[in-house]
């Protein structure tokens, strides 16, 4: 059986960082949009037992790729011995903040649960998930969410149809090496759920207040993050997303984003993408799924 989904990026549309827990990791606020572009898994199902992951053009050995880790893990929770090709199709960055690698794994585990028949809720899948990275979780939901506790308390919420410049800088950044800083901002005050769901509609506030703890420390460490921000600054409120190193704006229709777009500097790279609602990961497995029904 041949399935293809896709696994699309999310932006950070504000990060707070509350404090750090004696596990080393951060308790945060964010909010998660998700964005109907990003990169696609090719799954094949195997008679022979075998795993093998396809990543041209990704510098990841197989066995670190988290889409092999993701189906091993599945693998053994559900105790089967079947097997799989998987073939990604990469489009985003790695180390980017746009949640690609965590992507491409939660579209494997939804996609080998249903290849393989392993049954395994969304939950579950999203506990198994955790234990890859903590921005797994939202991609198994698959839903825009507010998030707290380390990204795994997930509230989904509706946000303002919104069409996203997003700007690749060049240079790749490691969410440890900025989680481990000295000089990272750690010690937001915590906005009440309730107060910020108030709020979710309002791109100017969310841009404007709620803001990035790690965009400072970033732009110091990685010049070339604050030059997009500020050229993207004169166009639209523009920040970091995640740990970097993407910067983004909002705009109210794709023309004015793509219009922003085409005056970049020579040799920038970016893309234009749509907030939604709902992960086209749940999308296209949900219409697989009724297709095969037929
Ligand atoms: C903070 C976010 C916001 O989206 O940054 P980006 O990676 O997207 O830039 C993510 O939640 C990141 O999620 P993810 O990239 O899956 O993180 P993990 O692999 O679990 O953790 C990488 C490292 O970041 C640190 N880390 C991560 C998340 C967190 N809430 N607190 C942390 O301190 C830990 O040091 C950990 O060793
Ligand atoms: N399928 C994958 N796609 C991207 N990165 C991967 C993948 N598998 C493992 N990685 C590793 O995960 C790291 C973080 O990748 P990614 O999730 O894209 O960045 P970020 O957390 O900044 O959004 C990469 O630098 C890479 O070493």
């Amino acid at each position: 059986m041949h399935l293809q989904l896709p696994a699309p990026a999310k932006l950070n549309l504000f990060l707070r960082i509350l404090g750090r827990r004696p596990d080393g990791y951060h308790e945060l606020q964010t909010l998660f949009q998700l964005l109907d572009y990003g990169d696609t898994l090719h799954f094949e199902s195997r008679s022979d037992g075998a795993l093998s992951v396809e990543a041209p053009g990704l510098d990841v050995p197989e066995r670190d790729n988290l889409i092999y880790r993701a189906a091993q893990l599945l693998r053994t929770a559900c105790g089967t011995a079947k097997g799989a090709l998987i073939r990604l199709e990469k489009i985003l960055p790695a180390g980017g903040g746009i949640g690609g690698g965590s992507s491409d794994a939660a579209t494997a585990l939804l996609g080998l649960n249903h290849l393989w028949q392993c049954g395994l809720s969304i939950n579950e899948l999203a506990t198994l998930g955790r234990q890859l990275g903590a921005d797994v979780p939202v991609f198994v939901h698959g839903r825009t969410a507010l998030a707290e506790g380390i990204g795994e308390h997930l509230v989904p919420v509706k946000t303002a149809p919104q069409h996203f410049l997003v700007l690749i800088p060049h240079c790749h950044i490691s969410t440890a090496e900025i989680f481990g800083h000295a000089r990272l901002t750690r010690d937001s005050g915590a906005i009440t759920l309730a107060h910020l769901r108030d709020r979710v509609l309002d791109s100017d506030w969310l841009l404007n207040h709620a803001g990035n703890d790690c965009q400072a420390l970033v732009e110091e460490l990685y010049p070339e993050t604050k030059s997009a921000r500020e050229w993207l600054q004169q166009f639209a409120s523009a920040q970091l997303t995640g740990t970097g190193a993407c910067v983004f704006a909002a705009f109210p229709t794709e023309s004015e984003a793509r219009k922003v777009f085409e005056k970049r500097p020579d040799g920038w790279q970016g893309f234009i993408a749509t907030g939604v609602d709902t992960s086209p990961a749940h999308t296209a497995l949900a219409r697989h799924i009724s297709a095969s029904r037929k």
